[in-house]
């Protein structure tokens, strides 16, 4: 049911200033004070649920493309200003250069710097220089070059696949990403239900949708919104009925979601109270149950379990179609503390396995150091352990094979059917 806020709240009649106001503050979230969109939830809530829709549309347009909106705006910029008012730029070159009507366009992004008394100086400028580079042909802005991961990022991701396999990856953080959905039944069912086409890993690819909560077979719970990449790894952990599976690192609940609707008896664990409640939601709508548990992976004693995911909290770089927010609000400083709390999980999570129980190991990461660094560094520390071989089955492509073991998926994968996020996982046995 729509909160009262959400009721209260009316499509703006104000030329649409309000969503792209909103669409500004959040740029400005992300580049300036380096969040991330998911924490900036509270930019949007005063709008009406199809003004949020636009704004957040209208971000993480403006972020994707933003390198290609500097190379247009540089040569209009005798020196550049601040960076919310370059936000402000950037919002109007890439609305225009989507085919939003030029004058309004311009008219929007002045008043949005003439409404604020710090940045009213710069009205005159944002109107001389946008209604310059908003004159750009569609034919020309699709021939520009698709934007570069900030360095500090590209460098370890050039050491590990190549300079080409990057740009690949570039391209596909450009061009976005579909809507995949996790069948919890028959999955060329519900490929007809929603007029998908059904993958072959066994998920529901979606690419032209509206919301996705009215789309059918949302309300009755026969299905979840996970990336086809994201989906792989319980698939290979290949849960049984009535196998008592931990998942480790559970919110928002994917994959408790696929090892419930294997018939698992699956406990779902997370650090997170509030992200733990997306979990209790998500099985709700889906009709599944699971023992729900808020602690600390690194401390949680119960042990015995046949199977673990630990699907850990990592750099999420995998993720970067559909949150182009990461590569400006992050700068890699804090990834090496994640790659020492990975292997501390890995250690832990051993260690509360039965006798021949299996731990999937994935991370939404294209680091070596968050997949196959830890795999062999795990395997050192635990000469006993066994990495599972992947199995025959005719959806894993041979060049989906990890050196060393396991699964290695890129978002350059399946460029030709519209990609997948990035993935590692890889399955460990312990000796009976
Ligand atoms: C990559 S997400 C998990 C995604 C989830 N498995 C899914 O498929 O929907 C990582 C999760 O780990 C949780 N987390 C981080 N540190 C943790 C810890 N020490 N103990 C338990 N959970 C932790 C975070 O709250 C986050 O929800």
């Amino acid at each position: 049911m729509a909160s009262p806020r959400q009721t209260d709240a009316r499509p703006t009649d104000d030329n649409g200033l309000a969503p792209r106001r909103a669409a500004w503050q959040l740029l400005n979230g992300v580049t300036s004070e380096k969040r991330l969109l998911s924490e900036l939830d509270g930019t949007l809530e005063k709008l009406a649920p199809e003004d949020r829709a636009r704004a957040m549309r209208l971000a993480v347009a403006t972020l994707r493309a933003s390198g290609r909106a500097d190379r247009i705006l540089k040569p209009h910029l005798r020196k550049r200003p601040p960076e919310i008012v370059m936000n402000a730029l950037r919002l109007g070159v890439v609305e225009a250069a989507g085919g939003a009507p030029a004058h309004g366009v311009v008219n929007a992004c002045v008043s949005l710097v003439g409404d604020s008394a710090r940045l009213k100086t710069f009205r005159g400028m944002v109107n001389a220089v946008l209604r310059k580079a908003v004159e750009i042909e569609p034919a020309e802005w699709d021939k520009l070059p698709v934007p570069n991961l900030p360095k500090w990022l590209r460098r370890p991701l050039s050491a590990a696949w190549g300079d080409r396999t990057v740009q690949r990856i570039e391209h596909a953080h450009f061009a976005g990403a579909p809507l995949d959905l996790t069948a919890k039944g028959d999955p060329a069912v519900l490929a007809e239900q929603v007029s998908g086409e059904l993958l072959p890993t066994g998920s529901v690819r979606l690419s032209d949708y509206g919301q996705v909560s009215a789309l059918p077979g949302y309300a009755d719970g026969d299905w979840w919104v996970q990336d086809a990449a994201a989906a792989m790894p319980v698939r290979l952990l290949d849960p049984q009925p009535g196998e008592r599976i931990l998942d480790l690192c559970a919110a928002p609940g994917g994959k408790t979601l696929q090892l419930a609707a294997a018939g698992a008896e699956v406990t779902a664990l997370d650090l997170s109270d509030s992200r733990l409640a997306r979990v209790r939601e998500n099985l709700d709508r889906c009709r599944m149950t699971a023992n729900i548990v808020a602690a600390d992976a690194t401390t949680f004693e119960e042990d015995g379990w046949d199977a673990i995911v630990l699907d850990a909290p990592c750099s999420a770089t995998g993720t970067i179609r559909r949150h182009p927010d990461l590569p400006f609000a992050r700068d890699g400083s804090e990834y090496f503390q994640l790659f020492e709390l990975q292997a501390r999980l890995i250690d832990h999570a051993i260690g509360l396995l039965k006798p021949g129980g299996r731990l999937l190991y994935c991370t939404c990461s294209l680091l070596p150091d968050e997949g196959e660094a830890q795999l062999e560094e795990a395997l050192e520390r635990h000469p006993d352990l066994a990495v599972a071989p992947l199995p025959e089955a005719g959806w894993i492509e041979a060049e989906w094979h990890a050196d060393g073991g396991g699964l290695r998926l890129r978002p350059d994968f399946w460029s030709e059917r519209g990609g997948m996020d990035g993935f590692f996982a890889a399955v460990l046995t312990k000796p009976g």
